[in-house]
């Protein structure tokens, strides 16, 4: 008898899938928009490849416009869909409203906003600086908010749509190393919940998708991932392994489509049972507990 593996499929290079099996109706986001922050690179790539092999027209924003106009242009050869490329500072809501003036202009709708941007490192509390922690949190936090807000007033009060954040359950038990990154995560949970209750009546659903580690993208390598998994880490987690960007693209696919069209405020906790059982502590892991650096 061999054992069911539960590993779905990740064929591809970091930028793009080779083959993709559909779950999902091909049409589930039928000529819907998505925008997409952090689109060009990781996990927002990979929501973007998934969103538009489903029919969707997807704007990917980030600070980086040379990444995401290469993105942009594999994104349409592998789906067929136009994909628009627009840098933006989740920090600068100037930047945010030009790129949702320029959504309009070229699409005429925006259906599907996906707060993905986001910025970690391991550091100690001691040696985090106060303006490293105060970074973390205006990208993570208030860009979500930012973001969230021009797009509800530009659009999603009037026209209705869906929020989808990414979050994280390192948050959950708390975990060394990491006190800004999990304070911003939790703060965006609460906001969640916030946006999801106040917008509820505008035909506005709030959700997010909260991945424990997941391969091949700069925030693994950054958390120390591949050492992890040399190490054996993940033996602790139920799944015993590390997810990957197609099972949390699948996610957030569920949560922006009318799959989930009675779903808002929920946080769909997408890390392979991490947090119900494992000794978390990157710390430990990595033997780094008592490092005085700031760079690590
Ligand atoms: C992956 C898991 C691996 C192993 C786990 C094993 C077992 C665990 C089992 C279960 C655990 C379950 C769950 C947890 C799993 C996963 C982790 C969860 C979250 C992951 C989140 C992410 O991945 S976020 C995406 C990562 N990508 C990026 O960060 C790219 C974008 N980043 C940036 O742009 C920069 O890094 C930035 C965030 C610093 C922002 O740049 P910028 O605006 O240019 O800011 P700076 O001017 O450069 O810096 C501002 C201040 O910050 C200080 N700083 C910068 N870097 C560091 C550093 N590395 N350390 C300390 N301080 C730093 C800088 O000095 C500035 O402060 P000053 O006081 O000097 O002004
Ligand atoms: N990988 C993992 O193990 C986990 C990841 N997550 C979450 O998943 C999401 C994606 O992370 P991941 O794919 O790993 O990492 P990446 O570094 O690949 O993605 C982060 C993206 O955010 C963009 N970004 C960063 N700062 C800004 C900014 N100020 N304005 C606009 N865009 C910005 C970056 O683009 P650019 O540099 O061009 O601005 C980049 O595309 C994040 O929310 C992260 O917290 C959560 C748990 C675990």
């Amino acid at each position: 008898v061999t054992r069911q593996k539960l590993l779905p499929e990740d064929v591809g290079t970091d930028d793009c899938l080779t083959s993709y099996t559909y779950i999902y109706s091909p049409d589930l986001l039928k000529d819907q928009v998505a925008f997409i922050t952090g689109g060009g690179s990781g996990i927002g790539l990979r929501i973007a490849e998934i969103f538009m092999r489903h029919g969707c027209d997807t704007v990917i924003a980030s600070r980086n416009l040379d990444k995401l106009n290469e993105a942009a242009k594999k994104l349409s050869a592998v789906s067929g869909r136009r994909c628009l490329p627009l840098c933006i500072d989740v920090r600068q809501p100037d930047s945010i409203m030009a790129a949702v003036d320029e959504t309009l202009k070229e699409f005429g709708r925006v259906d599907i906003l996906v707060n993905n941007a986001a910025g970690n490192f391991l550091c100690p509390a001691t040696a985090l600086s106060f303006n490293a922690f105060k970074t973390v949190l205006d990208i993570d936090t208030l860009g979500t908010f930012n973001t969230s807000k021009v797009v509800y007033e530009k659009w999603f009060k009037d026209h209705g749509g869906s929020v989808v954040n990414i979050s994280a359950t390192l948050g959950y038990r708390g975990q060394a190393l990491q006190v800004h990154a999990g304070s911003a995560k939790a703060a965006n949970d609460a906001m969640t919940k916030h946006l999801a209750v106040e917008w509820g009546p505008s035909g506005v659903r709030v959700n997010a998708v909260a991945p424990g580690p997941i391969s091949g993208t700069e925030g693994y390598r950054r958390l120390g991932g591949p050492r992890g998994e040399a190490a054996g880490a993940f033996q602790s987690i139920p799944l015993q392994r590390a997810g990957n960007k197609t099972e949390m693209a699948h996610c957030a696919l569920f949560l922006a489509s009318r799959a989930s069209s009675y779903t808002t405020g929920a946080i769909l906790v997408a890390d392979g049972g991490a947090w119900l059982t494992s000794a978390n502590d990157f710390s430990m892991l990595l033997g780094i507990a008592s490092s005085k650096s700031a760079k690590l």
